[in-house]
């Protein structure tokens, strides 16, 4: 925590709430009991495992002066019980004012700055990253929070915060707590990743956000939300955002015409997309939002990216929009990649950036961690570490494979377990569609044998024959490097940036990006 920067009076706090609490000073709130401290109030929540309520004597040990603990009696919000030397205040359907209270708390941090919220199945992190990357690169002190982490961008140093939840989308305590930490480091424009999760649980619903952005929805998270309907209305609360005042939307998904029918119309809508058609272009910049009956249309722009073209280093596309044209070369492997950089690009232009100085930017961008980061290999095939872990990501990352080479493309991928089983045999489709050759491993097992999940994955192909199983993810990378060829491709995805494997109830320390750093010393003596 920043030292004594958020002292405030839980009186001044509550009075908010229709509370007349007593007048204690504290430093800071947690919803986690094993983080109290004397300075902290801690705040007790009924959640989907457990009920936060129980650890009150644990944060009473740890010498929390408040606790505010959630009631489900309206009659009893404001109630207060001393219990040793702490006081516990009922808040009557707490876990819906967590985002209120907290940014009560650490002054409405997200008003200080401007923000963008990332959502979408895949591509959240990428485009937060790059985007973040970019509006440094312009000059401005940027920030960021997702699936990586948080912290201020300082270009490769940047050293990222990450909490043992791990959430993609912090709770909505420290969501405003980073954000404060951010205002305190004079960080002036902030983009985070928005999961699904999150806005179902209303850990933004008090966020400031000016700009949204969505990638695209494909299938993932049925487990926890039920059905793809569901899904996407999660998404959608976005648009319900305070203070949202455009959405940048991606031509080339579905979802984004449902969202600008479902957005309010004073919402600036920015299209993206990349095409080879001129014609689709025109459709955008002749008549705004193509895609809306509404008589009245509301502000639309555009940011396409025509002529696209994959090399063994990167790619190369020009860029037309309702800000200008221009060429761009970049050291990124992947259409969708060029995506990303577009909803980057997109947001940037509507934040006002000049376009020039936006293109010069983007020609600085560095591979996101884990995201389609190349491992060159010299005299065999080039090793490609990535975080696709739905079906849609790993068609998508194995047909852009095939656009940056004429050689084959060999997949080493998994699936977890304990977790939606219709993803494996749809994961098992999408690597033989893509793949030459495949090689089944063990990503997070969780619970099941790795060797079932295999089985699982085997039943989906049509061709069985194309695929081995080798569950030890380093051996799948050895067999692949000692039967492709130079000038292949091998795609180890799934793992990423992450450095653990979670087998049992363990998690294995496993880096895939260190373990293909040392395969490529090995191979080059
Ligand atoms: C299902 C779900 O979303 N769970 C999230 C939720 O946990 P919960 O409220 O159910 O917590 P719980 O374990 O029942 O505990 C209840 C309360 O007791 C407290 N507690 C618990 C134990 C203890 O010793 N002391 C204590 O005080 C907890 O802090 C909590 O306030 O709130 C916690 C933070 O407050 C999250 O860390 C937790 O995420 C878990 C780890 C998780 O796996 N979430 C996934 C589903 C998720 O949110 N994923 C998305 C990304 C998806 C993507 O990749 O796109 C994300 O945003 O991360
Ligand atoms: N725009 C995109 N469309 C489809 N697939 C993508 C896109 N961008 C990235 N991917 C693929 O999805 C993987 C995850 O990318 P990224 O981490 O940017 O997405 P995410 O939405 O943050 O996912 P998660 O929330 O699971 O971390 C990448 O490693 C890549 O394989």
């Amino acid at each position: 925590m920043v030292a004594n920067a958020f002292t405030q009076s839980i009186r001044a706090l509550l009075a908010k709430f229709g509370i007349d609490a007593p007048d204690i000073r504290v430093e800071g709130l947690t919803l986690d009991s094993r983080e109290v401290n004397t300075r902290s109030a801690f705040v007790a929540i009924k959640g989907h495992e457990r009920d936060g309520r129980e650890f009150i004597p644990q944060a009473i040990s740890l010498g929390a002066k408040v606790i505010l603990a959630q009631t489900d009696d309206s009659d009893a919000h404001g109630a207060m019980e001393m219990r040793d030397h702490s006081v516990i205040i009922s808040l009557y359907q707490l876990p819906n004012l967590l985002s209120t209270l907290a940014g009560a708390f650490y002054d409405y941090p997200a008003q200080k700055m401007t923000s963008v919220a990332v959502t979408g199945t895949n591509g959240k992190t990428s485009t937060v990253q790059l985007l973040t990357q970019i509006k440094g690169a312009l000059g401005t002190r940027s920030a960021s929070i997702g699936t990586l982490g948080s912290s201020v961008f300082e270009g490769a140093d940047t050293q990222w915060q990450t909490t043992s939840a791990a959430n993609t989308t912090p709770d909505a305590i420290r969501m405003q707590y980073l954000l404060a930490e951010f205002v305190q480091s004079d960080v002036q424009h902030v983009a985070f990743e928005a999961s699904s999760h999150a806005l179902v649980q209303g850990r933004l619903s008090h966020v400031k956000i000016d700009i949204a952005v969505l990638t695209n929805l494909t299938r993932d998270h049925l487990d926890y939300h039920g059905s793809m309907e569901e899904y996407a209305k999660a998404k959608r609360l976005l648009l319900e955002q305070p203070g949202l005042a455009a959405i940048v939307l991606n031509a080339n998904d579905e979802e984004s015409k449902r969202w600008d029918s479902a957005a309010a119309q004073h919402i600036t809508r920015v299209w993206t997309g990349v095409t080879s058609n001129e014609v689709s272009v025109s459709t955008y910049e002749n008549q705004g939002s193509a895609l809306t009956t509404s008589a009245e249309k509301p502000a639309s722009k555009y940011c396409f990216a025509l002529n696209a073209e994959y090399h063994e280093a990167g790619c190369r596309f020009d860029i037309q929009s309702s800000w200008g044209s221009a060429s761009i070369a970049l050291p990124l492997f992947g259409a969708f990649n060029v995506a990303n950089v577009l909803s980057a690009i997109a947001t940037l232009l509507q934040q006002g950036e000049r376009f020039n100085e936006v293109v010069s930017a983007v020609n600085a961008i560095t591979p996101v961690e884990g995201r389609m980061e190349v491992f060159p290999f010299q005299a065999h095939a080039n090793v490609v570490v990535d975080y696709a872990h739905t079906p849609d990501a790993l068609e998508k990352v194995l047909a852009s494979a095939k656009a940056h080479t004429e050689g084959n493309v060999w997949c080493v991928f998994g699936c977890g377990g304990d977790r939606d089983k219709g993803k494996r045999p749809l994961m098992a489709r999408a690597a033989e569609t893509g793949a030459d050759s495949i090689v089944i491993t063990t990503d997070n097992s969780r619970s099941e044998a790795p060797e079932d999940i295999a089985k699982d994955i085997v039943k989906g192909l049509h061709n069985p024959d194309v695929a081995v199983s080798i569950p030890d993810r380093e051996k799948a990378i050895r067999y692949c490097l000692a039967h492709s060829a130079a000038g292949d491709i091998i795609i180890v995805a799934g793992k990423g940036h992450e450095n653990y494997q979670i087998i049992g109830d363990t998690k294995i320390n496993y880096d895939e990006r260190a373990v293909v750093a040392r395969l490529q010393q090995e191979y080059s003596k």
